[in-house]
């Protein structure tokens, strides 16, 4: 399990510095391989692709959640059967933690389930 799973996002306003490219891509390599750092170091990204409108959406609603969880929202991409997701933070117009932890997230929406939840009456 990424150790950013275990994280959650906190407010970055003002006192937060982007992290810097090299920072980013051994972030990157570190714990979200799939991603993509874009050529400024502004913005990781990801394209993730499904069979058919239906399961593109749910994800997207599982982003969603996450978005209103952590207080931080990607930009998204939305066609048939491909959701393009994109994090920066606005705030400081760049890369901070934050990005990289929902994006662990995203990508921990499409694990197989872990084991069955009980439901006590
Ligand atoms: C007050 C609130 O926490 C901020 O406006 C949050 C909301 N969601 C955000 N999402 C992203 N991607 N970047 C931000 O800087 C950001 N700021």
């Amino acid at each position: 399990m990424s150790r950013l799973l275990t994280k959650h996002c906190q407010p970055c306003e003002g006192s937060v510095q982007p992290f810097t490219r090299e920072e980013a891509q051994t972030l990157l390599n570190q714990e979200i391989q799939e991603w993509c750092l874009n050529e400024t170091a502004t913005e990781i990204n990801r394209a993730y692709k499904f069979k058919n409108y239906y399961e593109t959406m749910a994800f997207v609603n599982g982003i969603a959640w996450i978005a209103h969880q952590e207080d931080h929202h990607p930009n998204l991409e939305i066609s048939y059967c491909r959701c393009l997701v994109r994090y920066c933070t606005h705030a400081i117009n760049g890369l901070s933690e934050n990005d990289f932890i929902c994006a662990a997230r995203v990508d921990a929406l499409l694990l197989p389930p872990q084991g069955i939840a009980v439901c006590k009456p």
